[in-house]
C-alpha cells in the first residue's frame, strides 16, 4: 500500500467577469500520482503548473474560493479534512514555498522545537540548527531578523525534527549556499531510508536527481510522466511523455533547445491532450479526448502515442 494516493484530483477556480458570468481555471485536472514509504518523488514542471497547488490540496490548506474533486489517501483511508487537520504539521508536514509561513511573532528556536515529538526538543534543535549552519544566537531571533535563506533553513529545520511519515517540500533551497543545498538533499535521503515518504517539488532536476528515486513530471494541471531517474540521460531517449523530453532537452546542461509555444491558460484548456497544441508528434486524436495515464516500461505516461 502506498503512503499517499492522490487519484483524478482536479482543481478549479471561479472567477465572476462581469454580470453573472462565470469563468472556470482549471488548474488542476485529472491529476493522479503516489508516494510510497522510503522513497523520494521528485516533482518538477513548469511555473504554474499545479506543483504547490498539489501540496496544498494534500496539506488541506487550499485557499477556500477553490473547488476540489477526485480523493487523497493516507495510509489507505481517504484524508478528510477532519484528518488533515489532525495530521498536518505532525504526520505529513510541509516545507512551504513561500517564507511567510514562520510565525512573525515567534522566536524561531520556538518554532523549530514545536515540531520535536519526543525525547529533548531544545538538543534536536540545535542539532539540526547545527546542520544548517545557523549559529547558536539564530534561536532567539524573530522571523524579520533573518536573511531569506536563513528563513529557509528554519523551514527545512522544522520539518527535518518532525519525524514524520510524509514531507512534501515545495522549493525547499532557492537562494541557499550550495553546500547547505547539499546537506538538504543528503537530509532527505537519509529520513527517506529511515523510511518517510519524501516529495520534493523543485525546479533543480539536476540536483533531484541525484538524490531521488522517482520523477513525476508535471504539464499544465496533471502529471504528464512518472519515471524512474535512471531514464533521465543522454537525449531523453528512455523518457515517455513528449513534454518529458522536451523539458529534460531544454536543460542548460543538455541541448538547451526551448520548447516552441506556451502551456495553455487555466481558463482555456484543449479539450484533448494538454500538450497537443505544442507537440511535434500530434495527430488528430490526440485533440479529440485526454489519454489516460497508463503504466510503460515500469513507468506511467498519460500519452496515446508513448511507447
Ligand atoms: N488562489 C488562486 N486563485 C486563482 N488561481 C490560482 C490561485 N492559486 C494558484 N492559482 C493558479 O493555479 C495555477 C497553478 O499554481 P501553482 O502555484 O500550483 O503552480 P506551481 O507549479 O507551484 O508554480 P511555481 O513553480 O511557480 O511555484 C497557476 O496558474 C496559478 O495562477
Ligand atoms: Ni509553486
Amino acid at each position: 500500500m502506498s503512503i499517499l494516493e492522490v487519484e483524478d484530483l482536479s482543481i478549479s477556480f471561479k472567477q465572476y467577469t462581469g454580470g453573472l458570468k462565470q469563468k472556470h481555471h482549471h488548474v488542476i485536472t485529472d491529476l493522479t500520482v503516489t508516494l510510497e514509504a522510503g522513497e523520494i518523488l521528485a516533482v518538477v514542471g513548469a511555473s504554474g503548473s499545479g506543483k504547490s497547488l498539489l501540496a496544498h490540496a494534500i496539506l488541506g490548506i487550499l485557499p477556500s474560493n477553490a473547488g476540489m474533486s477526485g480523493t487523497i489517501k493516507y495510509a489507505g483511508d481517504e484524508l478528510t479534512a477532519a484528518r488533515q487537520r489532525a495530521v498536518r504539521g505532525k504526520e505529513i508536514v510541509l516545507v512551504p514555498q513561500s517564507v511567510n509561513y514562520l510565525d512573525p511573532l515567534m522566536r524561531v528556536g520556538a518554532q523549530v522545537r514545536t515540531s520535536v515529538k519526543q525525547g529533548d526538543a531544545i538538543r534536536a534543535q540545535r542539532k539540526v540548527f547545527q546542520r544548517y549552519h545557523l549559529k547558536s544566537d539564530v534561536e532567539n531571533m524573530y522571523p524579520f531578523q533573518l536573511s531569506g535563506g536563513m528563513a529557509r533553513r528554519t523551514l527545512l529545520s522544522t520539518a527535518m525534527v518532525s519525524e514524520a511519515n510524509v514531507i512534501i517540500a515545495d522549493e525547499p533551497t532557492p537562494g541557499m549556499d550550495p553546500a547547505v543545498i547539499v546537506e538538504a538533499l543528503h537530509h532527505f535521503r537519509e529520513l527517506a531510508d529511515n523510511g518517510c515518504a519524501v516529495m520534493l517539488i523543485t525546479h533543480d532536476i539536476e540536483s533531484a536527481l541525484k538524490i531521488a528515486d522517482k520523477i513525476a513530471v508535471f504539464y499544465a494541471g496533471t502529471t504528464v510522466e512518472v519515471a524512474p531517474v535512471d531514464d533521465f540521460f543522454g537525449n531523453g531517449e528512455a523518457l515517455r511523455h513528449p513534454y518529458s523530453k522536451a523539458l529534460w532537452r531544454a536543460l542548460p546542461q543538455n541541448d538547451f533547445i526551448p520548447i516552441r509555444g506556451s502551456q495553455p491558460d487555466p481558463s482555456a484548456l484543449p479539450s484533448g491532450c494538454l500538450f497537443a497544441p505544442r507537440c511535434e508528434k500530434a495527430t488528430l486524436e490526440c485533440g479529440q479526448a485526454r489519454p489516460e495515464m497508463r503504466n510503460l516500461r515500469n513507468g506511467m505516461v498519460r500519452c496515446i502515442h508513448a511507447t
